[in-house]
């Protein structure tokens, strides 16, 4: 393996053109462009390094490339153990890795759940064994996700895997008291508790946005309250309890509001997005395409609008990609006996690109902290630069991804490495490719192909 690797005229957050040079894990060297004044510092990094090869450094041309920290997903499925047939650890890490991520969350519905220390640690050292991005499990709230009694959660955050986040997500703990003895437990060692906000008795029978399309449709409503009325709750409850909500998936404009009124009392309460709840409406239902059917459901134009300035102006903290991967006889079946749930890790940077950065909400150093910095910091992602001061600089760690915002594709599902096809792109073209993600100094993917 390459010990030094030298990134000629890269764009770090979107600013003026640097030299990188990344040795031993982290940037050993910051240069300005082209200058001689990197040979030296070159040879220096290649001394200091590890290796006693004494390989030549791999240079990568960056030019036109920006550098953005290593992106955090708090909300990817994997789907191992179980249901291997849609995605495994190691097919949904190579799709993060491709998307430009270096730390990805899996979530705890798996079979058996991820409600043990056990079934953690099998999950991160699986991550560690593919080795394409770092897999930090999320605990189950609940045992089983049953939503009556809570699972070992301090056992899993003493685990080797150190969880500190932790969801019952696909379900909602709905059980009031539960949800506060919940908040309570992970207080003591920092943790935070993601809530897939959806109170199940407004929602039984749902098959897609409660609302003008679905009454044409003839198809059972997912009312917004469902969502509001949960993330209400819980934001008393975190506030009551002094401790930390994160609010997974926020889908609706009055959740937005929810959301900004809980951080202007004080409390700790964050939030993320997914890409297609900003890009994707209802509309989509009338084709009655599986593809489309996810939880929460897509809503409207007024939502997705109130979304994005909800990015915008930071009341929803992050971008979470819900990456959730469904095996073709799940998914390719008539619209209410499908699963819910999309592809997101390969195209999530590109959604935001077209829904965020082209429209003049966000610059790049923002999406950096949306898609990085942010989810770092509530997830506890220590080596990760926790903001722009520490990104790019001698010292910091080498965990980046060089995009080319110039570039673009048509989005060919079999084209992906997820084991699974069932993107909402299909056939869109998409802005901004990744060309190259490092992970501590170490190439995961180069020339936009898995090293
Ligand atoms: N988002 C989805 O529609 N589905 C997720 C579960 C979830 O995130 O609630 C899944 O696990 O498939
Ligand atoms: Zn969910
Ligand atoms: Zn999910």
């Amino acid at each position: 393996m390459t010990s030094v690797i030298v990134l000629r005229d890269v764009r770090p957050l979107g600013g003026d053109p640097r030299d990188l040079v990344l040795a031993q894990g982290v940037v050993a060297a910051v240069a300005p462009p082209g200058g001689g004044e990197l040979t030296g510092v070159v040879a220096d990094a290649a001394e200091g390094a590890a290796s006693g090869t004494r390989r030549g450094p791999l240079v990568v041309d960056g030019r036109d490339l920006i550098a953005l920290p290593g992106l955090v997903d708090l909300h990817t499925h994997l789907r191992e153990p179980g249901r291997e047939d849609a995605e495994t650890v190691e097919s949904g890490t190579r799709a993060a890795a491709l998307g430009g991520y270096t730390t990805v969350f899996a979530m705890a519905n798996t079979d058996p759940v991820a409600d043990t220390a056990g079934v953690v640690e099998q999950v991160w050292r699986l991550g560690q064994d593919a080795g394409h991005c770092d897999v930090r499990p999320v605990g189950a709230v609940t045992r089983g996700l049953a939503g009556t009694q809570l699972a070992e959660l301090g056992a899993m955050a003493s685990s080797a895997a150190a969880v500190r986040v932790f969801s019952d997500d696909g379900h909602c703990v709905s059980d009031a008291l539960l949800m506060r003895r919940a908040l309570e437990y992970v207080k003591a060692f920092g943790g935070v508790v993601a809530q897939h906000a959806e109170e199940p008795r407004l929602t039984a029978g749902a098959q897609m946005n409660e609302g003008a399309t679905a009454a044409r449709l003839g198809l059972p409503g997912w009312p917004a309250v469902a969502e509001e009325a949960i993330i209400a709750r819980d934001a008393l409850l975190a506030g009551h309890v002094g401790s930390r909500l994160h609010i997974c998936h926020v889908s609706t404009a009055g959740s937005v509001d929810i959301i900004r009124w809980a951080k202007a009392k004080g409390w700790q309460v964050t939030a993320e997005v997914t890409p297609h709840h900003l890009l994707l409406t209802e509309e989509l239902v009338t084709s009655y395409d599986p593809v489309f059917k996810v939880n929460p459901p897509l809503r409207t134009k007024a939502d997705t609008e109130a979304l994005r300035a909800g990015l915008a102006d930071g009341t929803i903290d992050c971008v979470a990609t819900d990456h959730a991967p469904h095996a073709s006889e799940d998914k390719e079946t008539e619209w209410a006996a499908a699963r819910p749930g999309m592809l997101g890790l390969e195209t999530a940077l590109s959604v935001v690109i077209q829904t965020m950065v082209a429209t003049g909400h966000l610059d790049w150093a923002d999406v950096a902290e949306r898609m990085a910095f942010a989810p770092a910091r509530i997830g506890g992602v220590t080596d990760t630069a926790p903001d722009p001061a520490g990104f790019a600089q001698v010292g910091a760690p080498a965990t980046l991804t060089l995009l080319d915002p110039q570039a673009s594709r048509v989005i060919d599902p079999h084209a992906l490495a997820s084991r699974s096809g069932n993107t909402p792109y299909r056939g869109r073209n998409l802005p901004g490719l990744i060309r190259a993600t490092f992970l501590r100094g170490r190439p995961t993917v180069l020339d936009g192909k898995i090293v």
